[in-house]
Order: C-alpha cells, then structure tokens, then sequence
C-alpha cells in the first residue's frame, strides 16, 4: 500500500484530509444535482472550475503534510484551516445557488463543521461560526434589493436557523473536542503510571526493559555497541534495620537522583527516548547504555559508584552512608536480553562477593 507518510502522526493527518475530500465530494454532488435541476446559476464550465479548485485545496493541504510544512503551526493538523475552507467552498456554491434552493445547501455546512471535533475549541469553533453566518448575511444583502417580500423572510429566517445550528454545533463540537482533549492526557497519565516506579520516579521494570529490548534491536539492525549495568545497593536490609524503612525508602530516592543527574551530565547517554535507568526490583536497577562498550561502560560506572561513595545521603534520620556494587556486561551477538542480563548480574554477584562498593565486568567466557 501506498505510504502517506513515514511519520505515523503525520499520515493520520493526510487521512483526515482525505476524509475532508469526502465533504468536498458531497458539495459537488450537490452543485451537480443543483445544475442538473437548474436550481444554481452556473455552467458547466463553471462547475469544473468549482471542482478543480477545490481538490487542488485538498491536494495543497495533503502536500503541506508531507513536505511538513503543518509542522510549523500550533494546530499541525491545520483543522481549523481545512474548515475555513470548507465554508468557504460551500459559500461559493450557496452564492450560485438561487434563493429558492438555499436552505438545503445550508444543511451541507454542518458536515464541514463536524470535522471540527477532531481538534477545535469552542472559541475556534465560535470564529467559523460568525465566519458562516456573517458570510450568508453578506450574500443575502447582495440579493436583497432584487428579492420579493416572502423570498425576504425565508432567507432571514434561514441565516437566522444557520446561525443558531452552529452556534449549538459550537459549543456541542468544543465540549466533544475538550472531552478528545481530556482522554488523550488520560492515555498519557495511565502510559506514565505504567512505566515509572512510584517510589523513585525512575523507569520500572517494565519500561527498562523495554528499553533493553529496543536497544538489543537496535545492535542487531545497525551492529552499533551496546552496555547494561546492574546496580545494586549494599546491605539495603542492615540500612533498613538500623534506620528504619522510611530512611531506606528516602535513600532510594535520593539514589536515583544522584545516577539519573550523573547519567544526565555525561554525554556517553545520548537518550534516544525510553528509559536508560530503571528499578529492576527492590534495591536493583538496571542502566542500559546504547552505543558504549565494556570500558565506557566501566568508566560511566566507575562514576556512578563514586557518586553514590563520595557524600553521606541526606535523610530525615540524619546523614547515611551508601554504597552500590555494579556489575556490567556488553552485547554479543545472538545475545537475547536475558544473556546479556545473565552476565551482569553475574559480574555483580562477584562485586558483593569480592567485598561491595566495587565494579565487576563480565568475565570473557
Ligand atoms: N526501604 C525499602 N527497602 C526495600 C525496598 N525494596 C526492597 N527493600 C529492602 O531491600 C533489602 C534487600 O536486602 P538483600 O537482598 O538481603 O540485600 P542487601 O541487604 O542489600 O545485601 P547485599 O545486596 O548483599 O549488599 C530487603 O531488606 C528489602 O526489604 C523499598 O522499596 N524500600
């Protein structure tokens, strides 16, 4: 199938131009049945010029997303654009349109103004709907001195109904738009609570590993280098049983802030979005580190234990010493995660072993 775009935000959008296209459809299927029962005062010529205008509207629109040019605006969906010009295509076509066959072509507005639920607020909505109703009363005082009485009242009496419709549609369509609004943050909010840790704020298990996951692939397609550590705080449980859990709990937090401001200020974590650090399970956590080999990954480390060495921790039960042992192991081929993990945490077992507060790396076996 045909690609609209590489970007999957962006061929939604040319989507939801295409589904405009459909609006314009039904405006020259109108104009058709409007010229076939000469109810508009238009020729065919006319009528091909009114068509070819308003896909090249559309096609202008498609084009702009895929050149990106949308990408600029606040609205990069450009909806409250698309609609103008809608309404503009339909006022073109009602100011052809003999007075006696108006009200009908006014229904068709409302499709225009649907679309509008995509992405508008009621105040936007509101400008579109003084827009319509400003430009019918034009087209009316353009009519007017050449109308009878009764063609008078009924064309009043239809800006008047326009004008109240889409003032309904307004605030209707606004409500819709800010309950789209509402799910999206929604959406976000859920995504995030099932990505971090509560306690510390850091990636969970979940989300790190998915990280290693993307990174792995990443080896596999691009052969680029790829290290994890294995962090593990030392005697958690003693600090737990000598301050109390409150304290071990404030240490974890304090833990994370100091990797996460040492990871952020060297440039070896060049983030390509997702985690690069995550709770792995109670006083674990897992750094995956995208092109770096086992000596970056060592001094990156290396770095880390002497973050977490150099000052006491400082809690509400006053000043603690921490320490963290880190095991680290680089990608192989063929590697899954779990291998790559394997290794790690193998270094580290062999870190608490030789004494704690140290960097293993993975032996070369
Ligand atoms: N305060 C606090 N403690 C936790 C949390 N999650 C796990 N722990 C504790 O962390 C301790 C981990 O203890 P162990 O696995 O025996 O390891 P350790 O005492 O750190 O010893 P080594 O790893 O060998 O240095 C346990 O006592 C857990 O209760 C947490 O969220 N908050």
């Amino acid at each position: 199938m045909l690609e609209l775009h590489r970007d999957h935000k962006q061929a939604l959008r040319i989507r939801r131009v295409m589904l405009g296209l459909v609006a314009y459809l039904m405006w020259m299927l109108v104009s058709i049945y409007l010229y076939l029962t000469n109810l508009v005062d238009a020729g065919v010529t006319w009528l091909a010029g009114y068509f070819l205008l308003m896909l090249l509207t559309n096609a202008v629109f498609i084009l702009a997303i895929r050149r990106d040019w949308n990408l600029r605006f606040n609205d990069p969906g450009m909806t409250l654009g698309q609609i103008s010009f809608g309404i503009f295509w339909g006022m073109v076509l009602l100011a052809q349109t003999l007075p006696e066959a108006r009200g009908g072509v006014l229904l068709v507005f409302v499709t225009s103004f649907f679309f509008g639920v995509f992405r508008l607020t009621t105040r936007q909505f509101l400008l579109l709907t003084a827009f319509a109703s400003l430009a019918y009363a034009g087209l009316i005082r353009l009519d007017w001195s050449g109308m009878d009485l009764a063609t008078r009242r009924t064309e009043l009496s239809q800006w008047l109904f326009l004008t109240i419709v889409l003032l309904w549609m307004s605030f209707m369509g606004g409500y819709v738009a800010r309950l789209r609004a509402n799910l999206r943050a929604a959406m976000g909010r859920i995504e995030e609570l099932a990505n971090r840790d509560h306690l510390t704020g850091a990636g969970n298990r979940r989300a790190i590993t998915g990280s290693l996951d993307t990174a792995i692939q990443a080896c596999r397609d691009s052969g680029q280098t790829l290290s994890v550590l294995l962090l593990d705080l030392d005697r958690f449980k003693q600090l737990n049983d000598q301050h109390g859990h409150l304290t071990g709990d404030a240490v974890l937090k304090e833990f994370v802030q100091r990797v996460e401001s040492a990871l952020r200020g060297h440039d070896f974590i060049e983030s390509e979005g997702g985690e690069r650090l995550g709770r792995f399970g109670g006083e674990e956590f897992l750094v995956v580190l995208p092109s770096t080999n086992l000596e970056g990954a060592r001094q990156a480390a290396e770095r880390l234990r002497q973050m977490v060495e150099q000052a006491p921790f400082e809690t509400e039960g006053g000043p603690v010493e921490v320490t963290v042992s880190i095991g680290l192991s680089e990608y192989r081929a063929h590697d899954e995660a779990e291998t790559l993990l394997k290794r790690a945490d193998q270094a580290l077992y062999r870190a608490k072993d030789k004494g704690r507060n140290r960097v293993e790396m993975e032996t070369g076996e």
